[in-house]
């Protein structure tokens, strides 16, 4: 089994060892397993229950002081499975996997998102903050009286830096009210056992964004895509992922004969050109060829094969 995995495109960690050593250790846990699924999602859990990475425990916090993850899961096949707004669970890449094998849909959200993980014993009720959130959403000093104040405070902040530091024109916003230097951290796995890919994104989303948000991640296309050529898994700027649909786009560009990393530069290249933000993306083609690229400040990522 070989498996790749990402702790999310951004501003450069502080700790960078500590999480390399989890991510080390995330690749190794998907690369003992014999089905490309159950290697995707173990190698994200381990990522979900570290802190140090903004997915499952230690996740971003949305603009009512309530935590809510994301993921999506999707196979070679073209099965596909995305849960969203969860708050309490701290493996989303798990209810993404009940939608995919267990429910005839390929997206649900919410309550029920968590109702649906209740009944396939998936842990909800999580306490999903860390010593590091629960310090930052304090010097925050969020607003109380509802989404109306909500939206005027996280307009003025949201994307002032985006996962890579910068403003929207581009210059380090280093100095900007608010910013936050870990609004990253989301992490990814893709796994390949010879004959079968599959890809998992998971995350807590971003900082300041209004309560109910939804990024990139869950959408599938955008924060992942699995075809019969290649798995895929993003990080970065959400919106803008979405509106570029960048895994489809890298799975697309190895479709059409390019090499993994080719294929991934070249669609992070397009990426930049078309909305000037930043994201990276890891790759496993069917000939079991590793790629990424991202044009944030760092992406760090690890790989195993068994
Ligand atoms: N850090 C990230 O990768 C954030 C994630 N892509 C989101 O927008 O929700």
């Amino acid at each position: 089994m070989q498996v790749l995995v990402h702790g999310g495109a951004g501003s450069a960690p502080d700790d960078p060892d500590p999480r390399q050593a989890v991510l080390e250790r995330a690749a190794e846990t998907g690369s003992n397993e014999t089905d490309p699924v159950d290697a995707v999602e173990q190698a994200v859990r381990v990522l979900e229950s570290s802190p140090r990475f903004n997915a499952g425990v230690g996740s971003a916090v949305q603009s009512d002081g309530e935590i809510r993850t994301d993921a999506g899961l999707m196979t070679d096949d073209r099965a596909v499975g995305a849960a969203c707004s969860m708050p309490g669970v701290e493996h989303a890449v798990s209810v993404a996997r009940v939608v995919m094998e267990e429910t005839p849909h390929g997206f649900v959200s919410g309550e029920q998102a968590v109702s649906l993980a209740d009944v396939f014993d998936i842990e909800t009720g999580v306490d999903l903050w860390s010593e590091r959130t629960r310090e930052k959403w304090a010097d925050l000093e969020a607003p109380t009286g509802g989404t109306k104040a909500e939206l005027e405070w996280i307009k003025q902040r949201y994307g002032a830096s985006d996962p890579g530091g910068r403003d929207r024109s581009g210059e380090q916003s280093g100095d900007a009210p608010d910013r936050d230097p870990q609004d990253h951290d989301t992490v990814g796995a893709v796994a390949f056992d010879g004959e079968r890919l599959a890809a998992a994104t998971s995350t807590g989303g971003r900082w300041l964004a209004l309560a109910g948000r939804v990024g990139d991640v869950p959408q599938v296309g955008a924060g992942f895509y699995c075809s019969p050529a290649a798995a895929v898994s993003a990080t970065g700027a959400g919106e803008d992922i979405a509106r570029v649909t960048l895994s489809r786009r890298v799975a697309r560009h190895v479709e059409c004969g390019l090499g993994a990393d080719t294929a991934a530069s070249l669609a992070i290249e397009e990426f930049a050109e078309l909305t000037g933000s930043t994201a990276g993306v890891i790759v496993l083609d069917a000939h079991g060829t590793l790629g990424s690229a991202y044009n944030s400040d760092a992406m760090q990522t690890a790989s195993r094969t068994r």
